[in-house]
Protein backbone atom coordinates (compact mmCIF):
# COMPACT_ATOMS: atom_id res chain seq x y z
CA UNK A 1 0.00 0.00 0.00
CA UNK A 2 1.72 3.17 -0.74
CA UNK A 3 2.71 5.35 2.08
CA UNK A 4 1.60 8.58 2.65
CA UNK A 5 3.75 11.84 2.08
CA UNK A 6 5.99 12.39 5.52
CA UNK A 7 4.63 14.50 7.55
CA UNK A 8 5.70 18.60 7.29
CA UNK A 9 7.25 20.01 10.66
CA UNK A 10 4.54 22.32 12.30
CA UNK A 11 5.88 25.66 12.40
CA UNK A 12 4.38 26.96 15.57
CA UNK A 13 3.26 24.33 18.30
CA UNK A 14 0.25 25.14 20.60
CA UNK A 15 1.36 27.53 24.02
CA UNK A 16 0.96 24.73 26.47
CA UNK A 17 -2.16 26.41 28.12
CA UNK A 18 -4.54 26.09 24.96
CA UNK A 19 -3.07 22.32 24.74
CA UNK A 20 -4.19 21.41 27.79
CA UNK A 21 -7.98 23.02 27.41
CA UNK A 22 -7.99 21.78 24.00
CA UNK A 23 -7.49 18.62 25.60
CA UNK A 24 -10.05 19.11 28.17
CA UNK A 25 -12.77 20.53 25.64
CA UNK A 26 -11.85 17.62 23.29
CA UNK A 27 -14.14 15.02 25.01
CA UNK A 28 -17.70 14.84 26.72
CA UNK A 29 -18.43 12.43 29.60
CA UNK A 30 -19.22 8.46 28.59
CA UNK A 31 -22.56 7.16 29.67
CA UNK A 32 -23.88 7.20 32.68
CA UNK A 33 -24.01 3.04 33.90
CA UNK A 34 -25.44 1.51 37.13
CA UNK A 35 -22.03 -0.50 38.73
CA UNK A 36 -22.63 -2.62 42.48
CA UNK A 37 -20.88 -0.72 44.87
CA UNK A 38 -18.32 -2.80 44.56
CA UNK A 39 -17.78 -2.23 40.97
CA UNK A 40 -18.54 1.68 41.23
CA UNK A 41 -15.46 1.95 43.12
CA UNK A 42 -13.02 5.61 41.40
CA UNK A 43 -15.67 5.82 39.04
CA UNK A 44 -17.43 9.61 39.01
CA UNK A 45 -21.42 9.76 40.54
CA UNK A 46 -23.67 10.68 37.44
CA UNK A 47 -26.38 11.33 40.02
CA UNK A 48 -25.89 13.10 43.38
CA UNK A 49 -26.34 10.30 46.20
CA UNK A 50 -29.86 10.82 48.17
CA UNK A 51 -30.49 9.22 51.41
CA UNK A 52 -32.93 6.66 50.87
CA UNK A 53 -33.57 6.42 54.79
CA UNK A 54 -33.04 8.79 57.65
CA UNK A 55 -29.74 8.00 59.25
CA UNK A 56 -29.61 6.49 61.79
CA UNK A 57 -32.87 5.03 61.14
CA UNK A 58 -34.32 4.50 64.19
CA UNK A 59 -32.94 5.69 67.68
CA UNK A 60 -30.18 3.49 68.68
CA UNK A 61 -28.36 3.09 71.45
CA UNK A 62 -24.54 4.41 71.42
CA UNK A 63 -23.45 2.21 74.39
CA UNK A 64 -24.13 -1.16 76.14
CA UNK A 65 -26.15 -0.84 79.48
CA UNK A 66 -29.56 0.07 79.87
CA UNK A 67 -32.38 2.06 78.22
CA UNK A 68 -34.11 3.93 81.16
CA UNK A 69 -36.87 6.05 80.90
CA UNK A 70 -37.72 8.86 83.11
CA UNK A 71 -35.69 8.98 86.83
CA UNK A 72 -33.80 6.49 88.61
CA UNK A 73 -34.05 3.88 90.07
CA UNK A 74 -35.49 1.87 87.51
CA UNK A 75 -37.44 -1.99 87.13
CA UNK A 76 -35.55 -3.92 84.91
CA UNK A 77 -38.23 -5.67 82.02
CA UNK A 78 -36.09 -7.75 79.64
CA UNK A 79 -32.77 -7.21 76.70
CA UNK A 80 -32.60 -5.57 73.45
CA UNK A 81 -29.60 -6.94 71.40
CA UNK A 82 -28.35 -4.74 67.95
CA UNK A 83 -31.24 -6.32 64.98
CA UNK A 84 -33.72 -7.47 67.66
CA UNK A 85 -37.02 -6.05 66.22
CA UNK A 86 -37.81 -4.48 69.78
CA UNK A 87 -41.54 -5.21 69.72
CA UNK A 88 -41.89 -7.22 72.50
CA UNK A 89 -40.46 -4.57 74.92
CA UNK A 90 -43.24 -2.13 73.78
CA UNK A 91 -43.24 1.23 75.21
CA UNK A 92 -41.05 2.36 78.53
CA UNK A 93 -42.98 3.89 81.44
CA UNK A 94 -40.74 6.06 83.86
CA UNK A 95 -39.12 3.66 86.18
CA UNK A 96 -38.82 0.98 83.14
CA UNK A 97 -35.34 -0.35 82.47
CA UNK A 98 -34.06 -2.39 79.83
CA UNK A 99 -30.97 -3.75 79.28
CA UNK A 100 -29.61 -2.55 75.74
CA UNK A 101 -26.26 -3.33 73.39
CA UNK A 102 -24.98 -0.86 71.28
CA UNK A 103 -26.48 -0.87 68.12
CA UNK A 104 -29.70 -1.93 69.53
CA UNK A 105 -33.07 0.30 68.97
CA UNK A 106 -34.16 2.25 71.90
CA UNK A 107 -37.84 1.84 72.64
CA UNK A 108 -40.35 4.19 72.72
CA UNK A 109 -40.50 5.95 75.97
CA UNK A 110 -37.20 5.59 76.52
CA UNK A 111 -35.46 8.95 77.64
CA UNK A 112 -31.37 8.06 77.87
CA UNK A 113 -29.01 5.03 77.64
CA UNK A 114 -27.17 4.47 80.95
CA UNK A 115 -23.77 2.63 80.43
CA UNK A 116 -22.94 -0.89 81.95
CA UNK A 117 -20.07 0.83 83.82
CA UNK A 118 -21.97 4.10 85.20
CA UNK A 119 -24.82 1.49 86.92
CA UNK A 120 -25.37 -0.90 89.95
CA UNK A 121 -28.13 -3.61 89.86
CA UNK A 122 -29.37 -5.05 93.07
CA UNK A 123 -32.02 -8.23 92.41
CA UNK A 124 -34.06 -6.17 89.46
CA UNK A 125 -33.74 -2.98 90.39
CA UNK A 126 -31.22 -0.71 88.46
CA UNK A 127 -28.88 2.49 90.27
CA UNK A 128 -26.95 5.12 88.52
CA UNK A 129 -23.93 6.01 89.70
CA UNK A 130 -24.76 9.98 89.00
CA UNK A 131 -27.67 11.57 87.29
CA UNK A 132 -28.51 11.19 84.10
CA UNK A 133 -29.26 13.27 81.52
CA UNK A 134 -31.88 12.65 79.17
CA UNK A 135 -31.07 11.86 75.63
CA UNK A 136 -27.91 10.69 76.45
CA UNK A 137 -26.28 7.86 74.40
CA UNK A 138 -29.47 7.71 72.04
CA UNK A 139 -28.30 8.54 68.27
CA UNK A 140 -31.46 9.88 67.88
CA UNK A 141 -33.10 8.92 64.36
CA UNK A 142 -32.19 11.61 61.03
CA UNK A 143 -29.63 12.99 63.36
CA UNK A 144 -26.90 12.24 60.27
CA UNK A 145 -29.26 12.70 57.60
CA UNK A 146 -33.07 12.94 56.48
CA UNK A 147 -34.28 10.82 53.82
CA UNK A 148 -34.78 12.70 50.80
CA UNK A 149 -31.26 14.95 51.75
CA UNK A 150 -28.68 15.22 49.27
CA UNK A 151 -25.69 13.70 50.62
CA UNK A 152 -23.15 13.83 47.83
CA UNK A 153 -23.53 16.04 44.70
CA UNK A 154 -23.02 14.69 41.45
CA UNK A 155 -19.37 14.96 40.22
CA UNK A 156 -18.25 12.95 43.38
CA UNK A 157 -15.29 10.59 42.82
CA UNK A 158 -15.99 6.95 44.49
CA UNK A 159 -13.98 6.23 47.35
CA UNK A 160 -14.29 3.78 49.87
CA UNK A 161 -16.04 6.35 52.38
CA UNK A 162 -18.50 6.90 49.31
CA UNK A 163 -19.51 3.10 49.05
CA UNK A 164 -19.46 2.81 52.91
CA UNK A 165 -22.25 5.68 52.97
CA UNK A 166 -24.40 4.50 50.12
CA UNK A 167 -24.67 0.90 51.77
CA UNK A 168 -25.50 3.20 55.04
CA UNK A 169 -27.55 5.07 53.35
CA UNK A 170 -29.90 1.99 51.19
CA UNK A 171 -27.81 1.69 48.17
CA UNK A 172 -27.27 -1.24 46.12
CA UNK A 173 -25.59 0.29 43.32
CA UNK A 174 -24.81 3.60 41.68
CA UNK A 175 -25.54 5.23 38.62
CA UNK A 176 -21.62 6.43 37.75
CA UNK A 177 -20.25 7.94 34.71
CA UNK A 178 -18.24 5.06 32.78
CA UNK A 179 -14.96 4.82 32.98
CA UNK A 180 -12.66 5.46 29.71
CA UNK A 181 -11.32 2.38 28.34
CA UNK A 182 -7.32 2.77 27.44
CA UNK A 183 -5.40 1.11 25.45
CA UNK A 184 -1.26 1.89 25.31
CA UNK A 185 0.91 0.66 22.96
CA UNK A 186 4.26 0.93 23.34
CA UNK A 187 6.35 1.70 19.81
CA UNK A 188 10.38 1.26 19.69
CA UNK A 189 12.31 -1.96 17.99
CA UNK A 190 14.68 -0.97 20.70
CA UNK A 191 12.72 -1.89 24.09
CA UNK A 192 13.43 -5.03 26.23
CA UNK A 193 10.56 -5.99 28.44
CA UNK A 194 12.88 -7.57 31.15
CA UNK A 195 16.51 -7.67 32.22
CA UNK A 196 19.85 -5.75 31.69
CA UNK A 197 19.72 -3.36 28.80
CA UNK A 198 22.20 -4.43 25.95
CA UNK A 199 23.85 -4.50 22.45
CA UNK A 200 21.89 -0.73 21.67
CA UNK A 201 19.05 -1.67 23.45
CA UNK A 202 16.87 -0.59 26.45
CA UNK A 203 14.41 -1.28 29.00
CA UNK A 204 10.98 -0.20 28.27
CA UNK A 205 10.22 2.81 31.49
CA UNK A 206 6.94 3.80 29.83
CA UNK A 207 4.71 0.66 30.42
CA UNK A 208 5.70 0.40 33.69
CA UNK A 209 5.37 3.87 34.11
CA UNK A 210 2.44 4.73 32.60
CA UNK A 211 -0.05 1.39 33.32
CA UNK A 212 -0.51 1.80 37.40
CA UNK A 213 -0.63 5.78 36.34
CA UNK A 214 -3.58 5.28 34.20
CA UNK A 215 -5.39 3.57 36.98
CA UNK A 216 -5.61 5.66 39.50
CA UNK A 217 -6.75 8.38 36.78
CA UNK A 218 -9.86 6.57 36.65
CA UNK A 219 -9.58 4.13 32.72
CA UNK A 220 -9.68 0.64 32.76
CA UNK A 221 -6.68 -0.70 31.20
CA UNK A 222 -7.48 -2.41 28.35
CA UNK A 223 -4.38 -3.53 27.16
CA UNK A 224 -0.97 -2.69 27.27
CA UNK A 225 0.80 -4.01 23.60
CA UNK A 226 4.10 -3.54 22.50
CA UNK A 227 4.54 -2.76 19.10
CA UNK A 228 7.80 -2.89 16.59
CA UNK A 229 8.49 -0.02 14.79
CA UNK A 230 6.59 -0.93 11.72
CA UNK A 231 3.46 1.20 10.32
CA UNK A 232 1.18 -1.81 9.13
CA UNK A 233 1.48 -2.83 12.79
CA UNK A 234 0.52 0.03 14.01
CA UNK A 235 -2.53 0.73 11.90
CA UNK A 236 -3.46 -2.42 12.71
CA UNK A 237 -3.69 -2.03 16.25
CA UNK A 238 -4.59 1.21 16.19
CA UNK A 239 -7.39 0.47 14.04
CA UNK A 240 -8.67 -3.17 15.58
CA UNK A 241 -8.25 -1.07 19.38
CA UNK A 242 -11.82 -1.26 20.87
CA UNK A 243 -10.41 1.65 23.47
CA UNK A 244 -11.99 5.24 23.79
CA UNK A 245 -8.14 6.49 24.09
CA UNK A 246 -5.15 4.84 22.42
CA UNK A 247 -1.68 6.24 23.85
CA UNK A 248 1.27 5.72 22.20
CA UNK A 249 4.50 6.20 23.48
CA UNK A 250 7.06 6.84 20.90
CA UNK A 251 7.62 7.56 16.98
CA UNK A 252 5.89 11.05 17.13
CA UNK A 253 8.87 12.96 16.00
CA UNK A 254 9.79 13.20 11.92
CA UNK A 255 12.56 10.71 12.41
CA UNK A 256 13.19 7.79 10.09
CA UNK A 257 11.25 5.22 12.00
CA UNK A 258 7.96 7.56 13.76
CA UNK A 259 5.08 6.47 11.99
CA UNK A 260 2.22 7.98 14.24
CA UNK A 261 2.16 11.12 12.13
CA UNK A 262 1.74 8.92 8.84
CA UNK A 263 -1.26 7.00 10.34
CA UNK A 264 -2.56 9.76 11.75
CA UNK A 265 -2.90 10.85 7.87
CA UNK A 266 -3.75 7.52 6.91
CA UNK A 267 -6.80 7.16 8.98
CA UNK A 268 -8.13 10.62 8.75
CA UNK A 269 -7.88 10.98 11.68
CA UNK A 270 -8.60 14.96 13.11
CA UNK A 271 -5.73 16.55 14.66
CA UNK A 272 -6.44 18.72 17.05
CA UNK A 273 -2.65 19.07 18.74
CA UNK A 274 0.18 18.45 17.03
CA UNK A 275 3.11 19.65 18.63
CA UNK A 276 2.78 21.86 22.67
CA UNK A 277 5.56 24.68 23.33
CA UNK A 278 6.89 22.72 26.04
CA UNK A 279 9.62 21.32 27.36
CA UNK A 280 10.13 18.43 27.76
CA UNK A 281 7.55 16.93 25.13
CA UNK A 282 7.04 19.61 22.81
CA UNK A 283 6.41 16.83 19.69
CA UNK A 284 3.11 15.60 22.05
CA UNK A 285 -0.38 14.63 19.61
CA UNK A 286 -3.51 14.81 19.92
CA UNK A 287 -6.46 13.03 17.57
CA UNK A 288 -9.87 12.79 17.30
CA UNK A 289 -10.76 9.32 15.38
CA UNK A 290 -14.11 8.10 14.14
CA UNK A 291 -15.42 6.01 16.79
CA UNK A 292 -18.24 3.25 18.01
CA UNK A 293 -18.89 4.94 21.56
CA UNK A 294 -22.39 7.31 20.72
CA UNK A 295 -20.93 11.13 21.77
CA UNK A 296 -17.37 9.98 22.67
CA UNK A 297 -15.90 8.99 19.53
CA UNK A 298 -12.42 7.49 20.22
CA UNK A 299 -9.40 9.53 20.60
CA UNK A 300 -5.22 8.47 19.85
CA UNK A 301 -3.12 10.47 22.01
CA UNK A 302 0.77 10.03 21.44
CA UNK A 303 3.24 11.16 23.33
CA UNK A 304 6.82 11.44 23.26
CA UNK A 305 9.20 8.46 23.47
CA UNK A 306 11.40 10.09 25.91
CA UNK A 307 10.21 8.84 29.17
CA UNK A 308 10.41 12.82 30.72
CA UNK A 309 8.48 14.05 27.96
CA UNK A 310 5.92 11.38 27.69
CA UNK A 311 5.32 11.85 31.61
CA UNK A 312 4.61 15.94 30.32
CA UNK A 313 2.39 14.47 27.65
CA UNK A 314 0.17 12.70 29.38
CA UNK A 315 -0.34 15.85 31.96
CA UNK A 316 -0.60 17.98 29.50
CA UNK A 317 -3.18 16.19 26.89
CA UNK A 318 -3.87 12.50 28.21
CA UNK A 319 -4.84 13.84 32.48
CA UNK A 320 -7.44 16.35 30.87
CA UNK A 321 -8.76 14.02 28.62
CA UNK A 322 -10.00 11.43 30.87
CA UNK A 323 -10.70 13.47 33.45
CA UNK A 324 -13.15 15.05 31.23
CA UNK A 325 -14.29 11.52 29.66
CA UNK A 326 -14.88 9.92 33.17
CA UNK A 327 -16.94 12.86 34.27
CA UNK A 328 -14.24 14.05 36.83
CA UNK A 329 -14.14 18.25 37.45
CA UNK A 330 -11.36 19.98 36.43
CA UNK A 331 -9.02 20.68 39.61
CA UNK A 332 -8.54 24.45 40.54
CA UNK A 333 -5.09 25.25 40.02
CA UNK A 334 -2.77 24.36 42.72
CA UNK A 335 -0.13 27.15 43.54
CA UNK A 336 3.24 27.13 45.70
CA UNK A 337 5.39 29.34 46.18
CA UNK A 338 8.60 28.30 44.76
CA UNK A 339 11.75 27.98 47.39
CA UNK A 340 14.70 28.34 44.62
CA UNK A 341 14.64 30.35 41.28
CA UNK A 342 13.69 28.04 38.54
CA UNK A 343 14.88 28.41 34.70
CA UNK A 344 13.01 29.13 32.35
CA UNK A 345 12.69 28.26 28.93
CA UNK A 346 12.73 31.75 26.26
CA UNK A 347 9.52 31.23 24.80
CA UNK A 348 8.16 27.29 26.01
CA UNK A 349 6.64 26.50 29.23
CA UNK A 350 8.54 23.56 31.19
CA UNK A 351 7.58 21.01 33.25
CA UNK A 352 9.67 20.53 36.11
CA UNK A 353 9.56 17.49 39.00
CA UNK A 354 9.70 19.02 42.31
CA UNK A 355 10.04 18.01 45.85
CA UNK A 356 8.27 20.21 48.05
CA UNK A 357 9.42 23.64 47.19
CA UNK A 358 12.52 22.54 44.70
CA UNK A 359 13.51 21.51 41.57
CA UNK A 360 15.01 18.48 41.29
CA UNK A 361 17.94 17.05 39.73
CA UNK A 362 18.12 14.59 36.82
CA UNK A 363 15.02 15.97 35.10
CA UNK A 364 16.44 15.73 31.25
CA UNK A 365 14.01 14.47 28.91
CA UNK A 366 15.56 11.05 28.87
CA UNK A 367 15.70 10.75 32.96
CA UNK A 368 13.29 9.51 35.64
CA UNK A 369 15.56 10.22 38.38
CA UNK A 370 14.08 13.37 39.52
CA UNK A 371 10.54 12.27 39.26
CA UNK A 372 11.14 9.01 40.71
CA UNK A 373 11.28 11.34 44.13
CA UNK A 374 8.52 14.41 42.87
CA UNK A 375 5.58 14.80 44.18
CA UNK A 376 4.52 17.56 41.87
CA UNK A 377 5.23 19.10 38.17
CA UNK A 378 6.10 22.95 38.39
CA UNK A 379 4.20 24.23 35.20
CA UNK A 380 7.42 26.71 34.63
CA UNK A 381 6.27 29.84 31.84
CA UNK A 382 8.54 31.48 29.69
CA UNK A 383 10.88 33.30 31.32
CA UNK A 384 11.44 31.17 34.73
CA UNK A 385 10.09 32.19 38.25
CA UNK A 386 12.29 33.83 41.15
CA UNK A 387 12.36 32.15 44.38
CA UNK A 388 9.48 33.49 46.55
CA UNK A 389 7.21 33.63 43.75
CA UNK A 390 3.91 31.53 43.44
CA UNK A 391 4.26 29.25 40.48
CA UNK A 392 1.26 26.48 39.93
CA UNK A 393 1.86 22.37 40.33
CA UNK A 394 0.79 19.80 39.40
CA UNK A 395 0.37 16.36 41.03
CA UNK A 396 3.04 13.79 39.92
CA UNK A 397 2.34 10.60 38.75
CA UNK A 398 0.52 8.16 41.47
N1 LIG B 1 15.83 16.05 14.42
C1 LIG B 1 15.13 16.06 15.53
N2 LIG B 1 15.16 14.97 16.32
C2 LIG B 1 14.45 14.96 17.45
C3 LIG B 1 13.67 16.07 17.83
C4 LIG B 1 13.65 17.19 16.97
O1 LIG B 1 12.99 18.20 17.25
N3 LIG B 1 14.37 17.12 15.84
N4 LIG B 1 12.98 16.06 18.99
C5 LIG B 1 13.52 15.21 20.03
C6 LIG B 1 12.61 15.15 21.13
S1 LIG B 1 12.47 16.53 22.03
C7 LIG B 1 11.97 14.02 21.46
S2 LIG B 1 11.03 13.93 22.87
C8 LIG B 1 12.04 12.82 20.67
C9 LIG B 1 10.64 12.33 20.36
O2 LIG B 1 10.79 11.26 19.59
P1 LIG B 1 9.74 10.15 19.38
O3 LIG B 1 8.46 10.43 20.05
O4 LIG B 1 9.68 9.87 17.94
O5 LIG B 1 10.37 8.98 20.20
P2 LIG B 1 11.44 7.90 19.76
O6 LIG B 1 12.33 8.43 18.73
O7 LIG B 1 10.72 6.65 19.49
O8 LIG B 1 12.24 7.79 21.11
C10 LIG B 1 12.91 8.88 21.67
C11 LIG B 1 13.84 8.36 22.76
O9 LIG B 1 13.09 7.76 23.78
C12 LIG B 1 13.45 6.40 23.98
N5 LIG B 1 12.25 5.63 24.27
C13 LIG B 1 11.22 5.44 23.44
N6 LIG B 1 10.28 4.67 24.02
C14 LIG B 1 10.74 4.38 25.24
C15 LIG B 1 10.23 3.62 26.32
N7 LIG B 1 9.03 3.00 26.24
N8 LIG B 1 10.97 3.52 27.44
C16 LIG B 1 12.19 4.12 27.53
N9 LIG B 1 12.70 4.88 26.55
C17 LIG B 1 12.00 5.00 25.42
C18 LIG B 1 14.06 6.01 22.67
O10 LIG B 1 14.90 4.90 22.78
C19 LIG B 1 14.78 7.28 22.29
O11 LIG B 1 15.99 7.39 22.98
O12 LIG B 1 12.69 13.06 19.44
C20 LIG B 1 13.89 13.82 19.55
N10 LIG B 1 14.48 13.86 18.27
O1 LIG C 1 10.98 17.76 24.37
MO1 LIG C 1 11.67 16.19 24.08
O2 LIG C 1 10.04 15.99 24.14
O3 LIG C 1 12.80 17.00 24.99
O4 LIG C 1 12.20 15.10 25.22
Amino acid sequence: MPRPEPHAPVPSALGWPEARATARAAGRPLPAVSRTLHHARDHVLARPIVALTDLPSFDTSAMDGWAVAGPGPWRVRGRLLAGDPGGEIGVMRDGDAVEIATGARVPHGATAVLRSEQSRVEGRTLFADAHIQQGTDIRACGQECRRGDELLPAGTTVTPGVTGLAAASGYDELVVVDRPRVELLVLGDELLDSGLPREGRIRDALGPLITPWLRTLGADLLRVRRVGDNPDTLRAHVSGSRADVVITTGGTADGPRDHVHGLLAELAADVLVDGVAVRPGHPMLLAHLPGERPGAGRYLVGLPGNPLAAVAGMLTLAVPLLRRLSGRPEPRPRRIRAGADIAGHPHDTRLVPMRGDRPLAFAGPAMLRGLAVADRIAVVPPGGVRAGDPVEVLAAPR
